[in-house]
């Protein structure tokens, strides 16, 4: 609704007016289409008529007194023409012949185009003394027009415009008694700057006998009166009425209604209707409303608000909004609304009550501020905060809280099951082919997981291409924890093996997966974190593409392990390393060099063995200084023996971990070892280990390319293991492979060992490289290996590692 204009206004108030000064009086109707007159049964009684009662057309106005008939018709006739209101006070003749005092209200009703159509009136009952004399007067002051009522102040002007008349309400108004009012002209009590053109309009009124309409400030400057004068008796009857109020709700009216109208909040109020179907209706708007929603005034004039809501509008707040309202006191909310154009938009809503003067409720205005800008950032910063922004997978935060819930949550019984999913090879793809296509990886395993689990199990990233399933056992799908999460795993395997596409490349990986169980023991959130962690590495050094299950063992295992590691790094900090040598003879028996083994010397551990440290300080990478440790005594040691002829043929083989293979200082370290010992480089051996080719092979190759060149012998350790690719084996610059003590220990008895000694002897044979077995323990071995063409051996079978003070002692017993 536009707020009406002000003569809309007026007459809407004169109604309201009629009607309620005609509270349990009848009321009537009169049709001006087709002259029908209605009463209502009110009426009909007045009349002592039957209930429903309907006079017949020209019939209503003939149950006046004869004397009034006339006046009657004139007024209603006046109304349905000039809309002029009346209140007459009149006698009737009832049905039944009674003679009645009646006062007699009517109204004109226009259509929307300003047309009168109607003239609606009421009739009270007056007690007979109630009637008072004058009537003609007030007749008068009916036929002045507008919407007067009685008991306003009224006066009478002769042609001179000076007062004849005025009521009590007269002398109150303008603040004089009748002696002091009547025979002054009416103008004389008003503002001088008005007082002209009052006089002007009253003396053109009497002249032509028109109507006045003025509104001017009375002499005091204190009101603001309107004047309606009316031909009467050769001068005029004139209605006075302190407009002072209404005037200043009106300018606060006007002033609120431009302010509603420039707020950029969106303003809609409604009728005090009952929040249940169908709902208040919507009585106004404001342009913002417009703006913001798409929707015209018009189009939603006359329906409820509920137009704006939509799927996603919350019940539970349209619930705050429905109690509120029927306690009829405001409420705020923030609310889901939707345009037009079905675009969804946040509201922060406030709606409110209004009431009238009676303390009745009569509208409710709501307030609402376009807050979608806010609660986007929310819902963005939300996202962020627990979703991983290139998969759409929940982060680590959220997988903690669901875990956290999972784990706390006393009133289902939770079982289930925690998956650790570690791509293999990742990095490698990422290093060879680029982030690019890591990320299309990523996001293509991410949609690969989801399709895998149920709709209420929680896939989430980690980070990197760590990527972990949350399977819940709810009570609505109970199953074997167990054999869920192995059905879960092992789709989860097949799934994540099938070829991807990564813009036109095609890919292969797998994945190792490592599953906890919970629901039986109390863990904590960390600890099963922890143990499918450790399932996970476990199905990593099984060779990958796997599936571990966590046992208790592993814990035991790993607490083991971090203990010997803090134990490691206080003995690498404490000197308490040492360096075994085991010789190495050749085909006729002498020794051609040795292998440096490196030992621990444990304080309360006596001699820890290298297998039982290295793999934790590879982890810990403290196999770096270690590693670089060796290679510096061994030179040394070189260095040494090179001084003496007996010795100076001699060899040392120094294992290298990959770990520290991979150490981009590495080429460096060999260099300036083998320059600061001044050795001959063809002395020293490195035994590089099969698992380095299983990754980054071309940086594998480069880095042996860069110590060959340099001069250093390289040997390839654990041959046979399964990591290297023939193909792979000609590129690679090696002197020698060795045969695992593995392959030896049941080389006699075991045909596949057999087979598979011959076969790394024949691939040597025909590289060109030499060969050595290690592990020979008997001559039986010995002989076995020679036969088959390998003439270089290690084993207890000629010595065991042993310090250099007892190998130099073994030494010197051997020469002759
Ligand atoms: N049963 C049996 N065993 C024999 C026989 N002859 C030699 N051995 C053992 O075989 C291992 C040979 O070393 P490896 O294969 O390089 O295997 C080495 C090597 O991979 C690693 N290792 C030792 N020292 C170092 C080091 O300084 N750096 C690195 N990265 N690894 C090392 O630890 C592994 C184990 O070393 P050790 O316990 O010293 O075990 C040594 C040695 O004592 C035999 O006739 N019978």
């Amino acid at each position: 609704m536009r707020i009406a204009d002000t003569d809309k206004l007026k007459q809407a108030e004169g109604l309201l007016r009629l009607i309620e000064q005609a509270a349990f009086a009848g009321t009537w109707t009169l049709d001006l289409g087709d002259g029908t007159v209605r009463w209502s049964d009110q009426l009909a009684a007045i009349h002592e008529a039957a209930p429903g009662f309907t006079p017949k057309p020209g019939e209503a106005f003939g149950l006046y007194a004869p004397e009034w008939r006339d006046t009657i018709v004139a007024l209603v006739d006046h109304c349905a023409t000039n809309g002029a209101p009346f209140d007459e006070e009149m006698q009737i003749v009832t049905l039944k012949g009674r003679r009645v005092w009646v006062r007699t209200l009517a109204q004109a009703v226009l259509d929307e185009s300003g047309d009168i159509v109607r003239v609606e009136g009421a009739l009270q009952e007056i007690a007979p003394q109630g009637h008072k004399p004058g009537t003609l007067m007030r007749h008068a002051m009916g036929m002045a027009g507008g919407a007067m009522g009685t008991g306003e102040a009224f006066v009478t002007i002769d042609r001179q415009g000076r007062l004849t008349y005025a009521n009590e309400q007269a002398e109150r108004l303008l603040g004089r008694s009748s002696t002091e009012l009547l025979g002054r002209p009416l103008w004389n009590y008003f503002q001088k700057t008005v007082r002209l053109r009052l006089e002007e309009q009253i003396r053109q009124g009497l002249a032509s006998s028109q109507k006045v309409e003025a509104e001017v400030l009375d002499a005091q400057l204190s009101s603001r009166i309107e004047l309606q004068g009316f031909p009467f008796g050769g001068g005029l009857a004139v209605h006075l009425r302190d407009v002072t109020a209404r005037h200043r709700s009106q300018e606060l009216l006007r002033l609120l209604e431009s302010s509603i109208a420039r707020l950029d909040d969106i303003v809609v109020i409604t009728e005090a209707g009952p929040f249940s179907e169908p709902g208040p209706r919507i009585v106004f708007v404001n342009e913002a409303f417009e703006r913001r929603t798409g929707y015209s005034p018009e189009e939603v004039m006359g329906r409820t608000p509920r137009l704006l809501q939509g799927p996603d509008t919350q019940r539970a707040e349209l619930n705050k909004i429905r109690a509120a309202m029927e306690q009829w006191r405001p409420v705020r909310v923030d609310l889901i609304n939707y345009k037009k154009s079905g675009e969804p938009f946040w509201v922060d809503l406030e709606v409110s009550p209004v009431w009238d003067e009676a303390r009745k409720l009569t509208h409710w205005v709501a307030v609402g501020r376009d807050i979608t800008e806010r609660k986007t950032a929310e819902e963005k910063i939300q996202y962020l905060a627990f979703y991983d922004p290139l998969t759409r997978l929940p982060n680590r935060q959220l997988l903690l809280d669901r875990l956290h819930e999972a784990l706390s949550d006393t009133d289902r019984p939770h079982e289930g099951a925690l998956m650790f999913i570690d791509l293999d090879n990742f990095k490698v793809l990422n290093d060879t082919l680029g982030h690019q296509k890591g990320d299309q990886l990523l996001q293509q395993v991410a949609e690969r997981l989801r399709s895998c689990v149920a709709r209420g199990d929680t896939v989430a990233r980690l980070g990197g291409d760590e990527f972990v399933i949350l399977l819940e056992n709810s009570g609505q799908k109970p199953m074997e924890p167990a054999a869920g999460a192995r059905t879960v795993a092992e789709r989860v395997l097949h799934r994540l093996g099938e070829p991807y596409q990564l813009s036109g490349y095609q890919h292969h990986s797998t994945c190792s997966i490592g599953v906890t169980l919970f629901g039986r023991a109390p863990w904590s959130v960390s600890e099963l974190l922890k143990q499918a962690d450790m399932a996970m590495y476990q199905a990593k050094s099984a060779g990958r593409n796997a599936v571990r299950f966590f046992d208790p063992e592993m814990q035991a295992t790993v607490t083991a392990s971090a203990a010997l590691a803090t134990d490691l790094r206080q003995g690498w900090r404490e000197g308490q390393f040492l360096v075994d040598y085991q010789p190495q003879v050749g085909a006729d028996g002498r020794m051609t060099g040795v292998e440096a083994l490196v030992r621990w010397q444990h304080p309360q551990r006596d001699r820890v063995p290298p297998a039982h440290f290295i793999s934790i300080a590879e982890e810990t990478s403290l196999i770096v200084p270690i590693g670089r440790w060796v290679l510096e005594q061994a030179c040394a040691q070189l260095a040494q023996w090179a001084k003496n002829p007996a010795r100076a043929h001699l060899t040392i083989a120094v294992n290298v971990s990959v770990r520290q293979f991979r150490d981009p200082d590495f080429v460096d370290e060999v260099m300036t070892a083998i320059r600061d010992s001044g050795i001959s480089p063809q002395k020293l051996k490195l035994e590089l280990t099969e698992s380095l080719l299983a990754e980054e092979m071309e940086a594998t190759v480069a880095k042996m390319a860069a110590l060959k060149d340099m001069g250093v012998y390289l040997s390839l350790d654990d041959f046979g293991m399964g990591y290297s690719s023939l193909s792979y084996l000609k590129r690679l610059p090696l002197d020698q492979l060795k045969i695992d003590r593995e392959f030896v220990k049941d080389i006699l008895t075991d045909a596949n060992d057999a087979a598979i000694a011959r076969t790394i002897i024949g691939l040597a044979q025909s590289l060109g490289l030499g060969v050595v077995a290690e592990g020979v323990e008997t001559q039986e071995q010995r002989a076995f290996l020679a036969k088959q063409g390998c003439y270089e051996y290690q084993g207890f079978l000629f010595c065991k590692p042993l310090p250099i003070g007892e190998l130099e002692e073994f030494m010197d017993s051997m020469e002759p």
